[in-house]
């Protein structure tokens, strides 16, 4: 599409967005009484209008039966997660049974490098991604030091090129084929939070398996904000947050993925809960751990009903809106908007104050967009949210801006870069 720098050109494009009115489904936060215009999706979604009723809805079933709602009402408790499994399933492109909403991310990345990092003494590696989000770091290490390794032995960083803010995937898979026999796991974000580069995972689950690896992601900024298909990629195990882009609130419920091929499988160790026993059986309370089939099965504590209506709430809009494809249409597009004004406001300065650092094909990003600002990085980025634009900020220069298709619209792009401009020509004077 050919793009205009113009207002009137933004609303012509919400205009004819098929999605425009989700937006509605959705609260702003506001300052001094003025909505923000809201490209912080990366971090935390917006509040569902419907989150309050669907959660007031389990207080009344707490309210009204108690104890008993485990087991009577219209949804009783026990069974709550079925609710959410098909919802999860389209979004990540998966089967009902591959997934769950159980814990909260890193938790669940520990849960699953139990049973999917088994190391020997001749394959104990793990290759992952240089700049990885720091809890996925934390996570990573730990486990190599639980099954008694040295993280500078067993950790394989796969790092940009001379100074690149990105990786190539030429060079992940290189990695992966160089360290062959020694990897016993590949584990990579699905889309890097820094950068927002969304890696080739199809190719690295390809060459991780070509290896004899297992192989795994973190799916926190991609799931909900660009097409998955676990399940057919072949991709071992994934978990995610349903906080981002997936609108479930703030330490909102996570959900897990294992492919259906490892269902059979008794060899692998879990961190076993009475939650995770077969399902029929569980009530029995008899000695003796029984995996409830699919992902059901690596489940630990009883079910987190509060969480879980608020995800709900969220999944029942991506249902309206026909799940993910229709978002990353308008998303390409959305994104693509703030790419090319961005271009517009450096040509309006006359300089490249603003590097994007994200890929900027199609196929390597999500919704977010990472941008260096060059001069006065933090004034603009604080300047920007007293003109009621709320992106965030990530040490040591880069501002986040994610326009999220379904609450954000192509005019909140325009404005956006408008007062980009009008900000930096504020803050930085000619002679900078
Ligand atoms: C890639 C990634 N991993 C892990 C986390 C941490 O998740 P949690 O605090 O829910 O465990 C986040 C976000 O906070 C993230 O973006
Ligand atoms: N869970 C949070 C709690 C507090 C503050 C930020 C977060 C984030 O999610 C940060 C996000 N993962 C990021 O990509 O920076």
């Amino acid at each position: 599409m050919i793009f205009e720098n113009n207002q009137a050109f933004a609303q012509s494009l919400d205009r004819q967005d098929p999605l425009h009115h989700l937006r509605d489904e959705f609260l702003f936060p506001k300052q001094h009484g003025v909505p923000f215009i809201y490209l912080c999706g990366n971090s935390l979604g917006l509040q569902p209008k419907a989150a309050r009723s669907y959660v007031d809805q389990q207080l009344s079933n707490w309210e009204n039966l108690a104890v008993e709602g485990w087991f009577e009402g219209e949804n009783p408790w026990m069974y709550y997660h079925k609710e959410l499994k098909g919802l999860m399933a389209n979004i990540v492109g998966a089967g009902p049974q591959e997934v769950c909403p159980m814990n909260t991310l890193t938790v669940n990345l520990h849960l699953l490098m139990v049973s999917f990092y088994r190391p020997t003494a001749k394959r104990f590696k793990i290759i992952m991604e240089a700049g990885a989000f720091p809890s996925d770091q934390y996570a990573i290490e730990s486990q190599v030091r639980f099954h008694g390794y040295d993280p500078k032995d067993a950790i394989i960083e796969v790092a940009g090129r001379n100074g690149e803010s990105t990786l190539r995937t030429e060079d992940i898979l290189a990695a992966i084929a160089d360290n062959g026999e020694q990897i016993a796991l590949v584990l990579f974000g699905g889309i890097n939070y820094f950068t927002g580069q969304w890696f080739d995972m199809p190719a690295i689950t390809e060459a991780g398996h070509r290896a004899g690896a297992v192989v795994g992601f973190d799916l926190a900024h991609a799931a909900g904000n660009v097409p998955l298909q676990l399940h057919e990629w072949d991709i071992d195990f994934a978990c995610w947050c349903s906080y981002k882009y997936q609108n479930a609130g703030p330490g909102g419920i996570s959900g897990i993925f294992v492919h259906e091929k490892h269902f059979s499988d008794t060899s692998l160790h879990r961190f076993a809960g009475w939650w995770g026993y077969q399902e029929q059986q569980r009530f029995k309370m008899e000695k003796g751990f029984m995996a409830e089939a699919g992902a059901d099965g690596w489940q630990v504590s009883c079910t987190q009903v509060v969480p879980m209506a608020l995800y709900h709430a969220s999944l029942k809009i991506f249902e309206s809106a026909g799940f993910i494809g229709p978002l990353r249409e308008k998303s390409l597009q959305l994104t693509a908007y703030l790419y090319y004004l961005v271009g517009e406001v450096n040509k309006a300065l006359g300089f490249e104050q603003y590097k994007i650092i994200t890929p900027a094909a199609e196929g390597e990003r999500g919704a977010q967009l990472s941008i260096i600002a060059r001069y006065k990085a933090k004034e603009i980025f604080h300047a920007l949210v007293a003109n009621n634009i709320l992106g965030d900020w990530r040490e040591p220069n880069v501002i986040r801006l994610s326009p999220v298709p379904l609450y954000n619209s192509f005019e909140d792009v325009f404005l956006t870069a408008a007062r980009m401009l009008t900000i930096s020509k504020e803050l930085i004077t000619p002679k900078q």
